[in-house]
């Protein structure tokens, strides 16, 4: 039989790459990503084939799926058993480096399932006082929290392992209390941005064991009586008595009095956003772990960003349409995590630009790739409207737009602002602001108001009006504008630079960043930021939020 075009990639994190738009796939487990690797049978498993849109369905129609427990890994696993020779592999037409990637993929550490921890809801349970809708790090945590304060919570969301390396200040994870879930820390973090001097930023970094957050969270949420049910919600609707009916998955219908949604960016059906607000723009990262021979970098740094120019082809080509750079975690001398990094663009960066591109900079280091644990794609969408907030339902982490939309980062943000999101919840709920739900909505106007102004205070919005406003100013700069741009940021007060990093600078405090940013930076810049300032659309938006009291 002569080899075809295959699928190659199934991961949860495919899912999450794939555009918003296509709402089908926000709930799927897991997905398919396309590349042109040649394999002899057709044998590749996947998840939730139904859920595919009708096009992808399609090309998927002849591909044996397999109910694969475990994950990603497992999954991939599944697909190259035909392909234990390599040999045979490569007879097939499939590449040799390929072979030794999913062949020596790590297989991902088991997370506790989270039903196997939290008791079910019951569909004939009474009403509960909250519903948090998403099983991340934000729904999670929210989750905990609340039924800390007290409240009867039950979490619905589909019951998957968390997929993503995050990435911390160690500082900021110290203050939530979660140092325990930091697997590696590196006492310093270095930025390249041209050959000359890096920068060290003196700060220490911190991988997060994904394993051990999600265990924590677990764990809180067990000790406070949070409730589960693995299943996906269709929608949410109001009930005759002004409580709140979540619609799951074969018309299964849990009351609450209050629901909140946290599952990711991708919530859109499940809220309302204001209309006419900035353009979604988006973070992408391709990534590998990997054994490496001649690491240049020093294993006590983790490098924050290295701009340095190392694609081999320096003629005109995709890759240099898009600024990119490499963020890499080396976890020892021979083994590192490298991601190749698209900070944002207005469209997504395709993924097998990035991995050309990450390929073609460590070959041109001299960076031999000998063994592959594991590939990660990460699809952040920032920037985009802010929740309307004056709709009942309520919103955490990224659906409630939490991502930092100048660095796409949200998880700090997320796990910090958890406990008093819900201690606000749960005045809401408990000094009995809805005390007769009916007469709620005849007395008071929306009590659901209080929790969003929590998030979003107009203090809130002024910071985030200046974040889009230098998104905007990142859009449209080329590699050279950045490496000029992140010099002059770097050389602001680390006071100044970490705040606009962790969103702690008040809306004050950004201005004399600005001023600060203008001060240091070279004329050309200083040009651009005036410019910008003066004729971006979001100049004139920050400017006018500023305004508004
Ligand atoms: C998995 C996951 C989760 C993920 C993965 C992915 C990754 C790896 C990622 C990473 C990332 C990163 C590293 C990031 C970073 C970032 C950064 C650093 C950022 C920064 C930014 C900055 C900015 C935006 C700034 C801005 C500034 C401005 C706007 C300024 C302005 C000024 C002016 C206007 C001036 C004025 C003056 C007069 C008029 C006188």
């Amino acid at each position: 039989m002569p080899p075809r075009k295959l699928v190659v990639d199934v991961g949860y994190s495919t899912a999450r790459l794939l555009p918003a738009k296509e709402e089908l796939l926000s709930s799927l487990a897991i997905s398919v990503h396309f590349d042109e690797w040649r394999f002899r049978r057709r044998k590749v498993a996947a998840y939730g084939k139904q859920l595919l849109p009708r096009q992808r369905r399609r090309s998927l129609a002849r591909i044996r799926v397999r109910a694969a427990g475990g994950g990603v890994d497992s999954c991939v696993a599944t697909g190259i058993e035909e392909f234990a020779n390599e040999e045979d592999f490569v007879k097939a037409g499939g590449s040799e480096r390929l072979f030794v990637q999913m062949q020596e993929r790590k297989p991902m550490e088991k997370q506790s399932k989270i039903a196997e921890k939290l008791s079910p809801i019951s569909s004939a349970a009474s009403t509960l006082d909250l519903i948090v809708i998403g099983c991340g790090p934000a729904g999670l945590s929210l989750a905990a929290e609340s039924a800390k304060k007290g409240l009867q919570v039950g979490l619905i969301g589909p019951d998957l392992p968390f997929t993503n390396n995050y990435g911390v200040w160690e500082d900021e994870f110290k203050d939530l209390g979660l140092e325990s879930c930091i697997e590696h820390v590196w006492r310093d973090t270095i930025v390249y941005l041209d050959s000359n001097d890096p920068i060290l930023i003196g700060r220490a970094y911190g991988r997060v064991s994904r394993h051990l957050l999600h265990e924590e969270l677990l764990r809180r949420c067990q000790e406070y009586g949070v409730m589960y049910l693995d299943s996906k919600v269709e929608k949410i609707i109001e009930a005759s008595n002004g409580c709140s009916m979540v619609v799951c998955e074969k018309d299964l219908m849990i009351p609450c009095r209050l629901a909140t949604v946290a599952s990711g960016a991708a919530s859109g059906k499940l809220l309302e956003y204001d209309v006419g607000g900035p353009r979604v723009s988006v973070q992408t990262a391709y990534g590998v772990e990997v054994e490496v021979e001649n690491n240049p970098y020093d294993p006590s740094l983790m490098v924050f960003m290295d701009y340095r120019d190392y694609v081999k082809n320096k003629q005109k080509c995709p890759e240099a349409e898009y600024p990119t750079f490499l963020y890499a975690m080396p976890m020892s001398s021979t083994r590192v995590f490298f991601e190749e990094t698209c900070l944002a663009s207005r469209n997504a960066m395709p993924f097998d630009l990035l991995k050309r591109k990450l390929m073609s900079r460590l070959d041109t280091m001299g960076i031999k790739v000998l063994k592959v644990y594991e590939e990660e794609w990460s699809y952040i969408p920032v920037g985009g409207s802010l929740p309307n907030t004056e709709q009942k339902n309520l919103a955490f982490g990224a659906a409630a737009s939490m991502v930092h939309p100048a660095t796409g980062y949200s998880v700090v943000r997320s796990l910090s602002e958890a406990p008093t999101y819900a201690s606000v919840i749960a005045t809401i709920l408990k000094k009995e602001i809805f005390p007769n739900q009916k007469s709620m909505i005849s007395n008071i106007n929306n009590p659901s108001m209080l929790a969003w102004r929590t998030l979003w205070p107009q203090e809130r919005k002024r910071q985030r009006s200046f974040f889009l406003f230098g998104l905007a100013l990142i859009l449209q700069l080329d590699i050279e504008g950045i490496r000029t741009f992140f010099q002059a940021f770097f050389q602001l007060p680390n006071w100044m630079w970490q705040g606009f990093l962790g969103s702690s600078l008040s809306s004050v405090d950004l201005i004399w960043f600005a001023f600060y940013m203008f001060a240091v930076a070279p004329n050309s810049m200083r040009m651009c930021l005036v410019r910008h300032l003066l004729s971006d659309p979001t100049g004139a938006t920050m400017l006018k939020t500023y305004l508004t009291l």
